[in-house]
């Protein structure tokens, strides 16, 4: 029996091949009514303006089922092929399990967000995020940063989604909270282009408003009340390696790297590093990562306490995953308050540390030096 996912794009009609809801319902890990309901959700999907998560879903099961996309790329005009094409090819890197398992937990994700009812539907859930995707499955909310054509880079829109999602995440009855990336990245860090608008209000208030949501964003991690767990899929940059230092576990495979190339962009450390950093492994080599830009590898990251443990590129996602299905079968209540025990002596000297880092940033978004950095990477986009 192969039925199949249709649904409406620019003007025509595009299917999702191959969804035959026994025999692949069954090979992705989904059951009939999770892709019966997905499949109603289709037809009514309200918040998929520049249809991103259908692309997603398309790109998902090729990638899943047929492994690397390696068709020749459509005309350019032939537009709806190459938004296919295009949406597919950004998950080169991701292996055919991630893949499935990602698009078992989008199809899930769209069920619990707005379709009929499913078994236990965690409330959070609910909510549709354009560039993460979050899930609450066997004890764990799963926060994925969802860019990846963009490396998983952070607009100032996702900032406020990634608020929101750990506000939630850490309300709900889930027992730890995991953060990883989409594709080939865990995250470029902040969007370039959250600086190049023109901005209403002038650049100073530009730079005061991105402040003030810098400052909410980092709060939410030095707030978290349960275990906060990363899950570093390959390489991180600058806001996204900082905020490390506020989790309790950093579990990254063996082709990750962690950048913080502040003074090549003209700015200054945040996320609490310019405190967790040095705390973590030592004033010299912190001021390695942090002012000197040094690049470092997820071994070198362990071997300097940022980074909990290292597994091989090939069973990355299985050994971690059945190991944090492992640890969210844990009391619930031992292990935040053990947590909040353990953070609870630094949450004050966090938020002033939070407060000073946002404060020299704000100045050093208004200066020359930073203006020019973001301007060379549009211009000649050299690779750091
Ligand atoms: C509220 C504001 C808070 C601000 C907090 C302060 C935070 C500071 C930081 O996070 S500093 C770190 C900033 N990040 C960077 O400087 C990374 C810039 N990007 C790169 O160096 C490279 O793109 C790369 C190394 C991440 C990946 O290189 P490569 O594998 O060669 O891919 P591409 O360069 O072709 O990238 C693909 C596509 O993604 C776009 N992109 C990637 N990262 C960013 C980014 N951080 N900002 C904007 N755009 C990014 C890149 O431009 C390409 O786009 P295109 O396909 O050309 O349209």
């Amino acid at each position: 029996c192969t039925r199949r996912l249709a649904f409406t794009f620019p003007s025509q009609v595009f299917r999702i091949p191959g969804v035959q809801l026994h025999t692949t319902g069954a090979l992705m890990g989904a059951s009939v009514e999770d892709f019966n309901n997905a499949k109603a959700q289709l037809g009514t999907l309200k918040k998929d303006p520049g249809n991103h998560v259908k692309l997603k879903i398309y790109a998902l099961f090729k990638q899943a089922t047929q492994g690397p996309c390696n068709t020749p790329k459509p005309g350019m005009l032939d537009f709806v092929n190459k938004a296919k094409w295009d949406a597919w090819k950004s998950l080169e890197s991701v292996s055919q399990e991630e893949a499935r398992q990602q698009y078992v937990d989008l199809i899930k994700s769209l069920v619990s967000a707005e379709g009929p009812a499913v078994a236990t539907p965690p409330p959070e859930s609910a909510q549709a995020f354009q560039s993460l995707l979050v899930t609450t499955e066997d004890g764990i909310t799963t926060i994925r940063f969802n860019r990846p054509e963009k490396k998983n880079a952070i607009t100032l829109d996702m900032y406020k989604e990634l608020i929101d999602a750990l506000h939630h995440a850490g309300k709900d009855d889930s027992v730890i909270t995991v953060m990883t990336g989409s594709g080939d990245f865990y995250c470029s860090g902040n969007d370039l282009n959250n600086f190049t608008g023109i901005p209403q209000g002038g650049i100073e208030k530009m730079a005061k408003d991105s402040g003030e949501l810098l400052k909410h964003y980092v709060k939410a991690y030095i707030d978290f009340p349960k275990p906060l767990i990363a899950v570093v899929n390959g390489p991180a940059l600058g806001v996204s390696v900082t905020v490390l230092g506020l989790f309790d576990v950093v579990y990254a495979t063996e082709s990750a790297t962690f950048h913080t190339p502040f003074s090549q962009l003209g700015q200054s450390p945040e996320g609490c590093s310019s405190y967790t950093f040095p705390k973590i492994m030592g004033n010299a080599k912190a001021s390695e990562m942090l002012l000197f830009n040094k690049k470092v590898t997820a071994t070198e990251a362990c071997n300097l306490g940022l980074v909990t443990e290292v597994f091989p590129d090939g069973s990355f996602q299985s050994e971690v995953w059945t190991r944090l299905k492992a640890y969210a079968k844990l009391p619930p209540k031992s292990l935040a308050l053990s947590k909040q025990l353990i953070r609870s002596k630094e949450k004050e000297k966090l938020h002033a540390v939070n407060d000073a880092e946002v404060e020299r940033l704000i100045e050093r978004w208004l200066s020359d030096e930073c203006m020019q950095a973001i301007m060379n990477f549009f211009q000649a986009k050299p690779k750091l």
